[in-house]
């Protein structure tokens, strides 16, 4: 299914960074921004992956997003794309913090190291981004910060107890922030897809067992694909969501 082409005005020339913007959703949310005249870059560990896609980008719409390859467990790499950023784009308007990788594990393999690991990749980050670009958001005069958890951590999954356990964590750590950031205009929501058919999840878990069992649940029986979250993202970093902060938004086709 085509994506409806709604432009939202004010995201023209708004600077824009998100991570883990080289593959499945991220990729979707660089091209989307990128579509809406924004000046975006994005973050990613998959050097060659990103830079496929900025040169797409570069030919199909004449627009060349900033790709920084970094390592988002490392918080001096996090703090230095910020103002590598800041520095070349200018004080940044939207950050969406996208990046997260869903190991599964059973509970009786779960490290001490794993399980750091899994909230380093998984949740750490979202905080220390969001530290690094509030001072620029300020300077901005507002912005809007999107977070992305999961329905996951709300599904009872039995595989996934580090990375649920980020998920749960991202809401709270959106709350937090929406609350000491409100006062300086800078909204902070989240967003929880559901079961998003990407290249990523259908060589790993999604067979066609688990996508018949996840559309039963879903009120719309067909899979979702990271397209269906360019539209809300596009939304929460338009001013047309400007009286909303500290919210989730579920994207799940109504499995929940
Ligand atoms: N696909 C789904 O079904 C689904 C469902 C619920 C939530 N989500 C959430 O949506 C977001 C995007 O998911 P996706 O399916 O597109 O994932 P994906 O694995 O396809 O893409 C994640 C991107 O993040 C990058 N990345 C991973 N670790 C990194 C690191 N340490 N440093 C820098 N970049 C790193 C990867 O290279 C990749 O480009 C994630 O937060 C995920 O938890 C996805």
């Amino acid at each position: 299914m085509p994506l409806p082409a709604a432009q939202f005005h004010d995201l023209r020339d708004r600077r824009v960074l998100i991570t883990g913007g080289g593959t499945g959703i991220g990729a979707a949310l660089v091209d989307g921004f990128v579509r809406q005249g924004a000046q975006v870059a994005f973050v990613d560990i998959d050097a060659a992956t990103s830079l496929e896609l900025v040169d797409r980008l570069s030919v199909e719409t004449g627009y060349r997003p900033l790709f920084i390859h970094a390592d988002l467990r490392d918080i001096d790499a996090v703090r230095r794309a910020v103002e590598t950023v800041a520095a070349t784009l200018g004080a940044l308007h939207v950050l969406v913090n996208n990046a997260a990788r869903d190991d599964r594990q059973q509970l009786e393999d779960v490290t001490e190291e794993s399980w750091d690991e899994s909230q380093a990749v998984n949740l750490r980050h979202l905080f220390f981004m969001s530290q690094a670009v509030a001072p620029h958001m300020r300077q901005a005069g507002g912005g809007s910060i999107i977070n992305f958890s999961s329905i996951a951590f709300l599904l009872n999954m039995a595989e996934i107890p580090a990375y649920a356990t980020a998920k749960a964590g991202i809401v709270g750590l959106t709350k937090s922030l929406a609350g000491k950031l409100g006062p300086d205009n800078i909204r902070v929501n989240a967003i929880l897809p559901g079961m998003i058919v990407t290249e990523r999840q259908k060589k790993l878990w999604l067979d066609e067992t688990a996508i018949a069992a996840m559309l039963d649940k879903q009120c719309l029986k067909r899979s979702l694909t990271a397209d269906d979250l360019v539209g809300p993202c596009l939304y929460l970093a338009s001013n047309c969501s400007m009286g909303m902060t500290a919210q989730t938004m579920i994207i799940d086709g109504g499995a929940l």
